[in-house]
């Protein structure tokens, strides 16, 4: 990529798996929220200090920080990037459409208390960026209060090349379905294929380039307190996603100057302004703020290996937490290939009525709970006390078949749950996409009862 330069004088840095394509493999910084340090150009960052009276190289310093000042440290998060001009170097924002993208408090359409499905929601018929690409399903809380999330699709043909975005409503968490991503953003580079995710925080600048003619993939916009990892509680140091699994940028910046847009998100509308530089002109940076990725086949996977079909809280691989322990804003849950080997069990998730809301996706496969209808890219919401659990048709095949250990091979769904109802957009209510029929796959389900 012309002026970017990407050299690393860190010496965490990895050459990391990646499998998203071909081109040039960036490389990452190891660990889940560690105090990572990186210098694009050797010397950039000053010693023992943050901000002396003249930074290195003349750059200027700049604090992000995610969370408040005073924040405990287990929490606390920020970063010093050394940057060729303070990020305040700009012009007015002004107004944008929004095009299919909103924003909680949702009150377009009346909660709904039926199970929804979607079929794949259609690629793109006209040239569409990552951002004009952004279609929202639903979500929950309030942007402006911080509490809750949005789901949407996004899906994008075209690459952003003098174009950024921002978000200051929540951080994103990309999970890519079609196609692969090259998210360059302000502290530096990560590529995404479909079987990983990434997660930009709130408030850092980005663009998006595609790693294939066409992308799609679903992305939880979460209002809360950032994702971190669960407690792992009595399984004990080590298993589900591990720290040392996820991945930082290395420090990447461009010194070009020339006209570029920055689309910010704020308080659920699209704003842009006119930079005469490329915001991403961070040359050096030290902290714990950052964007990461994450390959979801490195998640060790935990079951029953007696009997029963545990929560899926087993498969909980990042989590937004609230002030009530243990209750998430959202959890993001994967459903991997995995071995099911449970004696006397319907291996099936059981039928069931939650109190928290969930949302899945298919990135590849078929999910056990669904013989059809549920399809990589398709969607399903099944809101807070809704009835749900397999169809008819896998409930006759796993309440009968023979239970030897059998591997759910070449498969991999996932769950956005939330503590609260999801509503939907009234897009995404009337969309074409909206299955009419979902009801009918318990339809075929008959009483089997018989007194002794
Ligand atoms: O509804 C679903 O398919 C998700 C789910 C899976 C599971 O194993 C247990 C409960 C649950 O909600
Ligand atoms: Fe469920």
């Amino acid at each position: 990529m012309p002026g970017r330069d990407a050299v690393t004088t860190s010496t965490a840095a990895v050459e990391a798996h990646d499998t998203s394509g071909t081109g040039e493999q960036p490389r990452y910084l190891p660990g889940f929220g560690n105090e990572h340090v990186t210098e694009a150009v050797p010397g950039a960052l000053p010693e023992g200090r943050n901000s002396p009276q003249r930074a290195p190289l003349g750059l200027y310093a700049e604090q992000i920080s995610g969370t408040a000042f005073t924040q405990p440290r287990s929490v606390n998060q920020r970063t010093w990037v050394y940057r060729i001009l303070p990020s305040a170097a700009h012009g007015p924002f002004r107004k944008i459409g929004d095009g299919l993208l909103r924003t909680a408090p949702f009150t377009d359409v009346p909660a709904d208390p039926n199970r929804l499905r979607w079929d794949p929601l259609p690629l793109p018929d006209a040239p569409t960026d990552f951002v004009d690409g952004l279609f929202t399903i639903g979500g929950n809380g309030d942007a402006e209060t911080r509490a809750g999330i949005a789901v949407h699709w996004y899906r994008a043909d075209t690459s952003m090349t003098d174009r950024y975005f921002v978000n200051a409503d929540g951080e994103f968490l990309i999970v890519p379905q079609l196609g692969g991503l090259l998210l360059d953003t302000e502290l530096g580079r990560l590529r995404v294929a479909p079987g990983e995710i990434a997660v930009v925080p709130r408030g850092i600048r980005y663009r998006v380039e595609l790693l294939a003619p066409v992308v799609r993939g679903y992305i939880c916009e979460n209002y809360g307190a950032s994702f971190t990892l669960p407690e792992r509680g009595p399984i004990g140091a080590n298993g589900l996603a591990n720290e040392r699994d996820f991945l930082a940028p290395t420090a990447a910046f461009d010194d070009r100057r020339r006209d570029v847009q920055v689309v910010q998100k704020f308080g659920g509308g699209l704003w842009a302004a006119d930079y005469d530089h490329s915001p991403l002109d961070v040359v050096a940076w030290h902290g714990t703020y950052t964007p990461y990725k994450y390959d979801l086949a490195r998640f060790m996977t935990i079951g029953t290996i007696s009997f029963d079909h545990p929560d899926p809280s087993i498969f909980t691989v990042l989590t937004s937490p609230t002030d009530t322990p243990g209750l998430a804003n959202a959890d993001f849950v994967i459903f991997p290939p995995r071995w099911l080997v449970g004696e006397d069990t319907f291996r099936p998730p059981w039928y069931h009525r939650n109190v928290m809301s969930e949302f899945m996706g298919l990135v590849r496969g078929v999910y056990d709970a669904k013989a059809d209808g549920f399809l990589p890219g398709g969607a399903s919401l099944h809101n807070g006390f809704t009835s749900h659990g397999p169809d008819a048709e896998t409930y006759a095949r796993a309440s009968t078949g023979e239970l030897r250990p059998r591997k759910l091979d070449d498969t991999l769904a996932f769950m956005f749950e939330s503590r609260w109802i999801v509503r939907l957009t009234e897009h995404a209510a009337t969309a074409p996409s909206l299955q009419d029929d979902y009801d009918g796959v318990w339809d075929g389900l008959r009483p089997h009862f018989t007194r002794p």
